[in-house]
């Protein structure tokens, strides 16, 4: 059902279709054409806050009569402007730690308000541009001049990256960074010719002035054109593409040589002698200080985290106004580290379970900062402890793990066990055993009490050919045939299931068609066989039946390659070319109406069986996406319904699907669910989710619309199924923006909605930024906190609003985000389940992924295997008996896991088409083990008489 957020635009008028891209990514940042300035109010985080930051460099050589700045007045064309980072946290107010802007504030780093261009960086630039940020193109048509060495550098580091570098290396960065630019900063840097410009990003301004300093030393080692030697490693390799960024070591060296000095000063005096402006002096006479603390030879590594008085930071005078200012900041910062590590403690000893010795241990490392370092030392070190903690509560609040260097740098574990050992047998204390302090890692580690690292997750080794023992189940194909053998291509690495090429998905799945081949035969190619059915009526049978099916007409097809133009003809020749309402099956009721029209559930009037099925009607060919009958035939999995047939008539095309129940919005209309249903169905589409995922496959659409809820197996909880594949995209698709229901994008996903709809951008490359994984898994989120709420939470909103102004709100609620939705976390949700909703809504970059979000504990009960639970009663319709339930995918056994999906099909659902499609279905040859046509499996025998007691009837499944 379209909600008031559904955006009905029509995005071909916008846009057009992107380029098929082969596995769905692009494979590099294509630059945009003229931005346009996204509507007053939005805070543009296209990547959700991933903190991806750039700064660019653009040198234009030295100011005043240096012989490298061939033309001073450009750099001042070129859009340099001191806009402070402070102007940006400002508008994005409380975005920004407090303490860390107005940290940076001093600094004075001048920062276009825009966001940088790419388009200029050439092939040869070592850096590469992170995703998602633009500016002018006038700054880079001059900087072409220019050599290219010294035309600009750019670098782009993330947080893990800055957060990597030693902290020698940021002290040398900071400095250099200040010594330029502390006084007169705006000044020096346009007369240097030097743009440094963030994204909009406002999340974390700690690490732009990481970011700021790498590009600082990089530009000015460059400029000074003195440079023995400057090399960051490790940069390039790190930083690509808005890729994930590879926790390596930086190293950055910096030797100038002492001519490059020497040139410098004198470069200096002879301006001061040629009698320069007062301010373009006062702002040189930085310059040697900064050049002499780079005459002498550094190397940071980020091996070393150790604090060390180091001889290379150059004085400032005591007393002076910077001193005190910062000095000033550096209370600042001690006093909030110190509240927010008690903050930490205080909580995680409530939640987690982290002990006091903590917070004597933060403490104790905030004091040893305090004594050892004074003034600008303090300050730095304590925006590097700050930017370090907040990471860290970041992470702990959401119940993150944290990382080896995290618990070190947290726990310092090695001098606390001494301390505290010590401190212990001072007091006759026995000894805790080692490890059982600090359980972090626990956390999603299902285990309550003493530290467990998680389990490796062991990865099958499959090697190309291999046989992954992936049977069709019995009774599938008749066993006189050769099953065949399923080739397996490497799995991913994190995949817990084995991952196949999409052949050998067809072929694993019999499913007998071809969807892709389908698809392009009927739109390409006019003599295929494919075509030549499109006027006629065809219905295809279940995956079982077809296979059946074929093996009767020709065994030969299901075993060598059975393509899908082979199938569709064959269909057409010998299947039956009606199947019509009130001869072969009867309608029963509407369920819904979707956008591509009626959705009703019917029933078959075999004399046989009968059985309920789903006919959905799509009234606009044109608009019909493949996906919706593609994925659910290839992908067999217990919480996906079954396709059973298609329908193509000239009008329209109808798809016969299993019935699955009422859907979740109307299950919660008139039914409490209990937090035990609630994860028991967060679980279930967890585990659904995951494994579409494990193919590539995006389903972009999830909501409580498309979640199917019946009974359990023998009536036990709940079991859902996720419908409408209808926006989902494959490694085939590149993304678009056809059937995203606007109010369930995440946030950076609606970033992308508001400036492609509203902006009129073109979204090819802002969806290819898209990290769709994580926005299913934020759509997950959304429709677990719809369980809880019973609405869901910006829709109800919305529904307030007129409609002129619904958009402005929507887009409040990107720039919101995240904190409106986290408070929107309702009371009752606590503890475990807070934890995961909020891992779930977060933003991008901290968000888990399906997957992992089934390894929560909250979610144990119903993941681990055998497990069996009593279900507390509740006012729910559906269950109220000791569950065994869904038995969930278990990461390390993904043969067994496929396996079961595959066997444990739900029995009694399959329907009987049998006596439509002229084959036999009988008793007799009915398989034991599946039940398929066995007409007592379980399935309802009247399905009308289901649907009412699902949605109806609080107590008839006492
Ligand atoms: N297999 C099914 N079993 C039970 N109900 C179904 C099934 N498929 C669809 N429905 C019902 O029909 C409604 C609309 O179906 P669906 O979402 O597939 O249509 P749609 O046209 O794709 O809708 P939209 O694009 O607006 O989300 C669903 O919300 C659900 O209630």
């Amino acid at each position: 059902m379209p909600t008031p957020y559904e955006l009905e635009c029509d995005v071909g008028s916008h846009t057009q279709d992107p380029p098929r891209i082969e596995g769905g990514m692009p494979p590099k940042l294509i630059p945009r054409a003229e931005p346009v300035p996204l509507p007053e109010g939005l805070i543009s985080d296209p990547t959700g806050g991933q903190n991806l930051l750039a700064v660019k460099v653009a040198v234009k050589g030295l100011g005043g009569g240096d012989s490298q700045n061939e033309n001073p007045s450009e750099a001042m064309e070129t859009g340099i402007q001191d806009g402070g980072l402070g102007t940006q946290a400002d508008q994005s107010e409380g975005l920004a730690p407090n303490n860390i802007q107005s940290h940076n504030r001093p600094c004075g780093f001048p920062v276009t308000p825009q966001a940088p261009d790419f388009t200029a960086f050439s092939e040869d630039t070592s850096v590469v541009a992170p995703a998602d940020v633009k500016s002018t193109k006038a700054q880079f048509t001059e900087d072409e001049e220019l050599e290219p060495k010294k035309k600009m550098v750019m670098l782009a580091v993330n947080e893990p990256v800055g957060q990597d570098l030693s902290a020698e290396a940021k002290i040398v960065m900071q400095d250099v960074c200040e010594a330029t630019m502390e006084e007169n900063g705006s000044q020096i840097a346009e007369e240097l010719g030097i743009n440094l410009v963030t994204n909009e990003n406002q999340e974390d301004m700690a690490s732009v002035a990481d970011t700021l300093s790498v590009g600082v030393v990089g530009c000015l080692g460059q400029l000074e054109g003195g440079v023995e030697s400057m090399s960051i490693q490790e940069a390039s390799g790190v930083v690509s593409q808005g890729e994930e960024l590879a926790q390596e070591p930086v190293t950055v060296s910096l030797q100038m040589t002492e001519d490059a000095v020497q040139d410098n000063q004198h470069q200096v005096s002879a301006d001061e002698s040629q009698g320069e402006p007062e301010a373009r002096q006062a702002s040189k006479a930085v310059r040697p200080q900064f050049l002499k603390m780079q005459s002498i030879p550094y190397t940071a590594t980020t091996e070393s985290t150790q604090i060390t008085e180091t001889p290379i930071r150059p004085s400032i005078q005591e007393g002076t106004e910077a001193q005190e200012c910062v000095e000033q900041m550096g209370q600042g910062y001690y006093e909030s580290i110190i509240k927010k590590m008690e903050e930490l403690v205080n909580d995680a000893e409530k939640r987690r379970g982290l002990s006091r010795e903590v917070l004597q241990q933060l403490k104790r490392r905030a004091d040893n900062i305090s004594k050892h370092l004074s003034g600008r030392y303090l300050d730095e070190f304590l925006l590097k402890e700050s930017h370090k903690l907040d990471l860290i509560l970041k992470k702990l609040s959401q119940s993150l793990e944290l990382t080896e260097s995290d618990s070190k740098w947290l726990f310092d574990i090695e001098d606390l066990m001494e301390e505290d050992v010590a401190s212990r047998e001072e007091d006759g204390d026995k000894l805790e055993p080692t490890g059982t302090k600090h359980s972090v890692n626990s956390l999603y580690s299902g285990c309550e009490g003493p530290a467990q690292s998680l389990p490796p997750v062991k990865q099958p080794k499959l090697h190309e050919g291999d046989s992954v023992g992936f049977d069709p189940p019995l009774g599938y194909i008749a066993p006189t045939v050769d099953r065949p053998q399923q080739q397996c291509v490497q799995a991913t690495d994190d995949s817990p299931y084995p991952k196949f090429i999409k052949e050998e998905v067809y072929s694993r799945s019999l499913r007998g068609t071809q969807p892709w081949v389908f698809e392009s035969e009927v739109a390409n190619n006019p003599q295929s066989p494919v075509n030549s059915l499109v006027s006629r009526k065809v219905v295809f049978s279940t995956a079982e039946g077809l296979c059946q099916y074929m093996h009767d007409l020709d065994p030969c097809h299901v075993t060598s390659g059975t393509t899908g133009a082979i199938v569709f003809e064959k269909i057409a020749q010998e299947v039956e070319d009606s199947f019509d309402e009130g001869v072969h099956y009867e309608h029963v009721k509407v369920l819904g109406k979707g956008s591509y029209g009626r959705v009703s559930l019917c029933c078959t009037l075999s004399d046989k069986k009968r059985t309920e099925f789903v006919k959905k009607e799509v009234l606009n060919k044109a608009k019909f996406r493949g996906s919706e009958v593609v994925v659910p035939l290839q992908i067999l999995h217990k919480n996906i319904p079954q396709v059973y047939g298609f329908i193509n008539t000239p009008e329209n095309y109808y798809i016969l699907q299993e019935y699955s129940g009422c859907n979740l919005t109307q299950f919660l209309l008139s039914n409490e669910m209990d937090e035990i249903e609630i994860k028991e169905v967060t679980a279930q589409l967890l585990d659904v989710v995951a494994y579409l995922h494990s193919f590539n496959i995006y389903h972009r659409d999830i909501k409580a619309d498309n979640i199917g809820v019946r009974p359990g197996l023998d009536g036990y909880g709940l079991r859902i199924k996720l419908l409408d594949f209808g926006a989902c995209i494959t490694p085939q698709d590149s993304p678009d923006l056809l059937g995203l229901t606007a109010a369930h994008c995440s946030p950076e996903l609606c970033t992308v909605l508001v400036k492609v709809y509203l902006c009129k951008q073109a979204c090819e490359d802002l969806l290819c930024q898209i990290d769709w994984v994580k926005a299913d898994t934020y759509a997950v989120g959304c429709t677990v906190l719809h369980m809880y709420k019973k609405k869901h939470i910006f829709y109800e909103k919305m529904k307030s609003f007129p409609e002129e102004e619904k958009t402005k709100e929507l887009l409040k609620y990107v720039s919101e985000y995240p904190r409106a939705c986290l408070q929107e976390i309702p009371d009752v949700c606590v503890g475990e389940m807070r934890g995961l909703l909020e891992d779930l809504m977060t933003v991008v970059t901290s968000r888990v992924t399906p997957k992992d979000a089934l390894r929560h504990r909250a979610l144990a009960m119903f993941v681990k295997s055998g497990s069996s639970q009593v279900r507390p009663a509740s006012s729910s319709s559906f269950t109220r008996a000791p569950s065994t339930n869904v038995l969930l995918h278990k990461g390390p056994q993904p043969q067994a896991t496929r396996m079961e999906s595959c066997t444990k099909m739900e029995e009694g659902e399959i329907p009987d088409f049998g006596a439509l499609l002229n084959f036999d279905c009988s008793d007799d040859e009915m398989d034991e083990d599946t039940g398929q046509c066995d007409s007592d499996s379980g399935s309802s025998n009247d399905s009308r008489d289901m649907y009412e007691e699902d949605v109806e009837s609080d107590s008839d499944h006492e």
